[in-house]
């Protein structure tokens, strides 16, 4: 497991410390850290560091400390350093004596050409929007960005990204990941996570690592057949959005072994491409499984409600979506109190048609509120997915491209998260386990090749589906990253 913590939770650990944290000891290792990541991007961006420049932006705290201790170590190397100082006289002193010893100089604005810009304004307490003279200076820079910590003007709790805020090709944190490293990974770029010497336990949010995905996805053994592996249910799809029915069924079919059945009027069209798919019209009629997946283009008149009610009175999992979520939004009552887990996979529009408010900066929160509200597993869709069981314990996966933002990805994540159910996985780590290879899925199918991690082109949810087998080949095979991190993320400790 990957473990996300809070700035609560960083500061605790940072004052268990208590001597080292006091001399200075903690800084001087940040600073240290930060120093070896901008002289790294100097080489590789600029071929070297002696005779380059570097402008530094410090606030009023200790991360403006860190940046300015971290200059005056590659003034020592020849990097030519200058700073602006936004926090004025409360500048971190010994931090801004070390600095200016080393050659450092103050400037009211950079000079032109500067190589790179060392982002110390905030840290772990910035809170709300930049200030505006603070804000203009960060909407001017082009230079490439490290940031110490965190980009300035994204929230180290929630995520959330103000505008402007500081988007950094790398940044260098301590000790352990923050909950904004995963929920902004894409404002963090490359990540760095350096020792410094602190502990921190019980992380707020978790990440399946992929070998942990691997270790969990259930693989055939010798006395298997194919209802002992889970037969999972589909009621998805209709005469008017049959594709739903399709997409769900393809990806179910494609995550595991077992056996799918399908349930809806858009039987025709998911056997005439999954021949391997039981169809029959009504759930009652389809025989035993051992999950459900209802919602995906089900449609949400009076049949739909009467399908939602039978699955859910059975006393296996039931995953909900789309369609589903919104007639449960009418009929919450019918989730409450089943003996089985529950899943619901609502993305931001169906998690407010189902808690009656918008979602606000803190998705964590909110997910954790409906999923102790109703008692079920929620799984809240986006670049972060996050999922939250009913006992407060919540789970993340970013998805490490935006290409799944697509048409019918939702159908598809269904389908292999209700595999997964049927299979016999708690309801979170499946849910978790089928955000990851949906993720991955969705880079191998853009990028045309499981082997390649970036690039790539658009793709369909038709895509995804096709690209679930090869993903799972190249994870089970334990070949993939150890690591289930942004892509890009990197441990300084080594
Ligand atoms: N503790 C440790 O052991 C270690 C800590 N380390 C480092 O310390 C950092 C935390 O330092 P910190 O707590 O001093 O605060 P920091 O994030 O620099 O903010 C400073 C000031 O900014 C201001 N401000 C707030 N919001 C703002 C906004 N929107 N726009 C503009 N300004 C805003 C606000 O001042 P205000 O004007 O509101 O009084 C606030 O006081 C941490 O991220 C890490 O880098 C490392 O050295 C490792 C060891
Ligand atoms: N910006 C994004 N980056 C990565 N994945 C995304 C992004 N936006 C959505 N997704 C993923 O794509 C899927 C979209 O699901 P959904 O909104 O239900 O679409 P549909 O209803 O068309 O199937 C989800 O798995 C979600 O997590
Ligand atoms: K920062």
């Amino acid at each position: 497991m990957i473990g996300y913590f809070s700035a609560e939770q960083i500061r605790s650990a940072e004052e268990a410390t208590g001597d080292l944290l006091e001399r200075g000891v903690l800084m001087g290792r940040a600073a240290h850290a930060v120093a070896e990541v901008v002289a790294a991007e100097l080489r590789s961006r600029s071929g070297g560091c002696y005779g380059r420049s570097v402008g530094v932006l410090t606030g009023a705290g200790d991360n403006g400390g860190d940046a300015l201790y971290a200059a005056a170590l590659l003034r020592r190397r020849g990097v030519r350093v200058e700073a602006v100082l936004l926090g004025g006289d409360r500048t971190h002193a010994a931090g801004l004596e070390s600095f200016r010893r080393s050659g450092g100089r103050v400037v009211e604005s950079f000079s032109a050409g500067i190589d790179l810009v060392i982002d110390g304004i905030v840290g772990l307490s910035g809170k709300g929007s930049l200030r505006p003279a603070v804000a203009a200076l960060v909407e001017s820079l082009t230079a490439p960005i490290v940031s110490v910590d965190l980009p300035s003007g994204v929230d180290a709790d929630t995520g959330q990204v103000n505008v402007p805020a500081v988007r950094a090709a790398v940044t260098v944190t301590f000790g352990a990941l923050r909950i904004a490293h995963v929920l902004a990974a894409p404002q963090c770029g490359r990540m760095v996570l350096a020792d410094i010497g602190i502990d921190a336990h019980e992380p707020t949010l978790r990440q399946l690592t992929d070998a942990e995905v691997a270790h969990l996805w259930p693989v055939p053994g010798p006395s298997d057949d194919k209802y002992s592996q889970g037969v999972v249910g589909i009621v998805a799809g209709s005469a008017r959005y049959p594709g739903a029915g399709v997409l769900c069924s393809g990806a179910a079919v494609a995550a595991t072994s077992g056996m799918v059945r399908y349930a809806g009027t858009a039987g025709p069209q998911v056997l005439s491409q999954y021949p391997e798919v039981i169809a029959t019209e009504e759930p009652e009629d389809a025989g035993k499984v051992q999950a459900w997946v209802i919602g995906p283009g089900a449609g949400t008149e009076d049949t739909g409600v009467r399908r939602l009610r039978y699955v859910l009175d059975t006393d296996v999992p039931v995953l909900i979506d789309a369609d589903g979520l919104t007639l449960l939004a009418r009929h919450r009552e019918l989730v409450v109190g089943r003996s089985a887990p529950t899943l619901l996979t609502p993305h931001a529009g169906e998690f407010a048609r189902i808690t009656g408010t918008e979602l606000g900066a803190d998705r964590v929160e909110a997910v954790r509120g409906l999923a102790a509200e109703l008692g079920v597993t929620v799984l809240l869709k986006g670049r972060a997915t996050l999922i939250a069981s009913p006992d407060g314990d919540v789970l993340v996966n970013d998805a490490g491209s935006s290409w799944a933002a697509t048409a019918g990805a939702g159908d598809v994540l269904s389908g292999v998260a209700g595999s997964l159910l049927a299979s016999g996985i708690p309801a979170p780590l499946a849910a978790a386990a089928a955000a990851r290879v949906h993720a991955l899925a969705a880079i191998a199918a853009s990028a045309g090749s499981v082997s390649k991690t970036a690039g790539g082109a658009p793709i369909g949810a038709s895509a995804l589906v096709r690209a679930v087998s090869p993903t799972l080949r190249v994870l089970l095979s334990g070949k993939t990253r150890d690591d289930a991190a942004p892509a890009g993320w990197e441990d300084g400790r080594r």
